[in-house]
């Protein structure tokens, strides 16, 4: 059985992932292929118990990053694997490269911690592809103001959020083979059109 592959979502809060992840998992179920939906924090029934406290809870930094990691490693052990070594491809929307920019970059914990944990959670396991949806952080704070209740991490400040898009950045162009970097500031359905394309090219 061949392993599945592995496909990431990425962007600052409002930056447009959630609206591409239906398009893009419609064009693989497609094609015949059996796909697994989830989302970090959470995609699992303790995960998701995670998420609701560390995204509403005050707590120290490195509780946060630990969370993520815990979070992880249960989607990991329990969701992400299993349908990979299954031969089922899998989406998650947000991945290790979220605590990078989020606890790195916006929050300013040493990457080496980050590191450390990423080794320790999934030593052997990189998405295969990574899309990085990329927009100036006032068209995310226009989208995002027009649409709910925002979380603890929507109400950080501009200098939380550039910090966190310039970390997201650093990172695709430290790991070009899996980044794609998305132009999300344009419409929906341009988006849609250079997404088709690298999902054409994944998939043939
Ligand atoms: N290219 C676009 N042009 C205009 N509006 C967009 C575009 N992409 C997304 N939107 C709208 O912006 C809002 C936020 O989009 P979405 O929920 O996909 O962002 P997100 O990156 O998943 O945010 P979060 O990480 O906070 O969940 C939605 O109302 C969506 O319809
Ligand atoms: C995986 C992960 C997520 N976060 C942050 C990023 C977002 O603000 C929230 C999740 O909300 P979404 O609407 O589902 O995108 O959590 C983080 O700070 N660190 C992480 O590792």
């Amino acid at each position: 059985m061949q392993r599945g592959k592995f496909i990431t979502f990425e962007g600052i809060d409002g930056a447009g992932k959630s609206t591409h992840i239906q398009f893009v998992s419609d064009c693989i179920r497609a094609r015949g292929i059996d796909l697994v939906s989830s989302r970090e924090p959470g995609g699992t029934p303790l995960g998701e118990k995670l998420r609701e406290l560390v995204l509403h809870e005050t707590m120290h930094l490195e509780t946060e990053a630990l969370l993520m990691f815990a979070s992880r490693r249960e989607h990991v052990a329990q969701v992400i694997a299993p349908a990979l070594e299954r031969g089922a491809w899998v989406i998650s929307d947000r991945f290790t490269d979220a605590s990078f920019a989020y606890q790195g970059g916006g929050r300013g914990l040493a990457l080496s911690k980050l590191e450390a944990l990423e080794q320790w959670v999934h030593p052997d396991l990189q998405p295969d592809l990574t899309f990085l949806f990329d927009v100036p952080l006032d068209v995310a704070r226009a989208r995002l103001d027009a649409t709910r209740d925002l979380d603890k991490f929507e109400k950080e400040r501009a200098d939380f959020f550039n910090a966190t898009r310039n970390e997201y950045l650093r990172r695709a162009a430290q790991f070009p083979q899996r980044f794609r970097v998305i132009d999300s500031s344009r419409t929906i359905p341009e988006i849609q059109a250079e997404l088709r394309a690298i999902m054409e090219s994944l998939c043939a």
